[in-house]
């Protein structure tokens, strides 16, 4: 939803509390810094290549409810525990949304889903809502869409993507470069992968930036570069998480002296929006998976405890279980696939473990 009603004058509506203020007013517990600190390390083994576990970042589109999210990761933290030994489990909490044209922008941006767009009161929901899954044990993944507002949610976050509207930006480069967590750069919305190699390459290495301080003036950031900026083959036009599409993306990882990590969203461009796809995409993944397929590091799915989405109607409160962007599997679906994929990680690892095959001299 948008405000469909032009404000009388254009301006300032209102003050926000400084990133440090809000980290003041609701500040990061130990239990949650510890499941941050945990992930982080235990994400970039993954893409480093020295565990041999499957990132999966899952969850709802988008958060809409809070109590909803909440009964999520209670389920979700259930399965951390059940498959921690092949998947490392991160939660899709997204909350803010890129739109293509218009639409509703994320409970940060619009936490009433009213159009008031009361953001002071979407930064705090959501960092609250963020330091209690943390601090339950869960940890966290976000998307970049408004640089700004990362100050006030960085320490919770365990990956964070750049999608497919903004792995171009020099702006989310910068910023990227500058994290101290792995960043995803997603292919183009088209389907063009070069722009998320070269996003990459430039999130790699040290820049110089305007940037939000803790005191909310602006200054300027040196970052050292992020040795964890990653690919994320999202699909476009067509799907690319088939075997050729990969080995294509690898390839151009190779060529600009990048390791071949790649994560691939089951979502998006490769469910071409069809959200009964995700479960087939992620069966096919297994497959590849499990015949030894190394570079396939991560998998996105979007989730929900319901399967399918609504549209958001005035005037009427939205299911909370149910997604108001994109249709998501459901519980059931998403059990299963973390299954399929567990199963898959098993599959590759026992491979490894076997005695290589005798040559003939
Ligand atoms: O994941 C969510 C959507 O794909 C993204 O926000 C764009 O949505 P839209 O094309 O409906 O605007
Ligand atoms: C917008 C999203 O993805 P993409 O950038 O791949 O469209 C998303 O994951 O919410």
């Amino acid at each position: 939803m948008t405000v469909d009603v032009a404000p009388a004058a254009p301006g300032f509506v209102s003050e926000l509390l400084t990133p440090g203020q809000l980290k003041r007013l609701i500040p990061r517990s130990a239990a949650s810094a510890t499941t941050v600190q945990q992930a982080r390390r235990n994400v970039r083994s993954i893409l480093q290549g020295r565990s041999d576990r499957l990132l999966v970042v899952i969850g709802p589109c988008s958060i809409h409810d809070c109590m909803a999210a909440r009964h999520y990761a209670r389920r979700l933290l259930q399965m951390r525990e059940q498959w921690g030994q092949e998947l490392e489990i991160v939660m899709r909490a997204y909350l803010e949304k890129p739109r293509t044209t218009l639409g509703w922008t994320g409970l940060l941006n619009d936490p009433f889903l009213d159009g008031s767009g009361l953001i002071s009161h979407g930064l705090e929901i959501g960092r609250s809502l963020l330091e209690e899954l943390n601090a339950m044990g869960v940890p966290v993944a976000h998307e970049i869409v408004a640089p700004a507002t990362m100050s006030y949610l960085d320490d919770l976050l365990s990956w964070v993507a750049v999608g497919a509207r903004t792995s171009a930006s020099p702006v989310h480069r910068q910023l990227a470069s500058g994290l101290d967590m792995p960043v995803g750069f997603k292919n183009g919305v088209e389907g063009q992968v070069q722009v998320a190699v070269d996003a990459i390459q430039s999130a790699r290495h040290p820049h110089s930036y305007v940037a939000v301080r803790p005191q909310g003036t602006l200054g300027v950031y040196s970052s050292l570069g992020n040795q964890d900026a990653h690919l994320v083959m999202r699909g476009g036009r067509q799907p690319n998480y088939d075997e050729d599409s990969l080995a294509a993306a690898a390839a151009l990882l190779r060529k600009a002296g990048l390791h071949e990590a790649l994560v691939v969203d089951a979502s998006h461009g490769n469910s071409q929006k069809d959200h009964h796809r995700q479960s087939m995409v992620c069966a096919d993944l297994a497959g590849q998976i499990s015949g030894g397929n190394r570079s396939i590091v991560g998998v996105m799915v979007e989730s929900n405890l319901r399967s399918g989405r609504q549209d958001l109607l005035a005037g009427r409160t939205p299911d909370p279980e149910l997604s108001i962007t994109d249709a998501c599997i459901g519980w059931d679906e998403s059990a299963e696939v973390l299954r399929l994929l567990a199963e898959a990680v098993r599959a590759r690892r026992s491979r490894s473990l076997q005695p290589a095959p005798e040559v003939a001299c």
